[in-house]
């Protein structure tokens, strides 16, 4: 197939031009897509045709292929090494523990350490050795967002950072963050990461558990932790009558969330949004929490 590389963020700019083949489906990878070209155009390059990969989902940090639950058949991993031509490509059965550390096998080729572009942004972890919250892209960016939208320099507390999806992009948007992590291999890519993104400065990395290490007053406590509405009674001595607190779950908490707040003198306003489909029936949940 014959195509031209451009960015991502020009696909739509190109879309109307002559030369773009619309019969088949750019390709993708992180930044950059390749445009298949009419017959009679320029173009850059010639890659393989690519076949519809027909298998369960799965996605890409860096240049590895990562599948989560039920270990994939042996044709499905064909299919994406086919398809997406990865290093290697990693199955995640579990996250275990307090630090939510994956249990893996390399199904294919190699993995180890990634280099992943997200929003912008630049991630260096190891998937082997520390998650990355893959699905939570939106939410990421929506608290990117609620960032930009608050005054200037507001100081923001992200209590679970892992390697910093929440507090970079929070961040790179203007916060002052103060990132907690209890995992010492996460805590060394978070650190790396604040520095590959030129935010040293804007972060503050306080490795070990987050109940401790809370300090001063914030303006906005991110919880990205399922459990987090049994860390809340810690949060209340550093936040004021006007901070938000945004408590991740699993299901919606905002009854007990209501109850403690209350019973730690706040009258809170609490708005349930939906992160993404967790299991059958239950939601990955985020309560904003509003206090007064
Ligand atoms: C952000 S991830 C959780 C993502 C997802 N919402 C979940 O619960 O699976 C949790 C991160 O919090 C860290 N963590 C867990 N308990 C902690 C604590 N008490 N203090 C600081 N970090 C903690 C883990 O090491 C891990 O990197």
């Amino acid at each position: 197939m014959r195509v031209r590389e451009v960015r991502t963020d020009r696909l739509g700019a190109v879309s109307g031009e002559v030369w773009v083949d619309l019969t088949r489906h750019p390709y993708v990878e992180g930044e950059t897509a390749w445009v298949p070209v009419r017959e009679g155009f320029a173009f850059d390059r010639e890659i393989p045709e690519r076949h519809a990969y027909a298998g369960r989902g799965y996605f890409m940090l860096g240049d590895v292929a990562v599948v989560r639950g039920d270990r994939p058949a042996e044709k499905e991993v064909a299919g994406i090494v086919r398809f997406r031509h990865p290093r290697g490509v990693l199955w995640i059965e579990s996250l275990d523990g307090v630090t939510r550390t994956p249990v893996t096998e390399i199904l294919w080729g190699s993995a180890g350490e990634v280099c992943h572009r997200e929003e912008g942004y630049t991630y260096y972890l190891d998937p082997g050795r520390v998650m990355f919250a893959q699905g939570n892209r939106d939410e990421k960016m929506r608290m990117a967002r609620l960032v930009r939208e608050s005054p200037a320099g507001a100081r923001v507390a992200d209590m679970f950072a892992g390697i910093g999806y929440f507090a970079i992009p929070m961040a790179g948007s203007g916060a002052k963050v103060h990132a907690m992590e209890i995992n010492p291999v996460a805590c060394a890519y978070l650190e790396r990461n604040i520095a590959a993104n030129g935010l040293a400065g804007r972060v503050q990395v306080s490795c070990g558990d987050c109940r401790v290490h809370l300090s001063g007053t914030y303006d906005r406590v991110v919880m990205g932790h399922f459990d987090a509405v049994t860390m809340l009674p810690a949060v209340f001595s550093h936040v004021h009558g006007r901070s938000v607190i945004h408590v991740h779950s699993i299901g919606d908490v905002s009854g007990t969330i209501q109850d403690l707040a209350e019973g730690a003198g706040f009258s809170p306003s609490i708005n349930v949004h939906k992160v993404k489909k967790y299991r059958p029936h239950e939601w990955h949940i985020v309560q904003d929490v509003t206090l007064s």
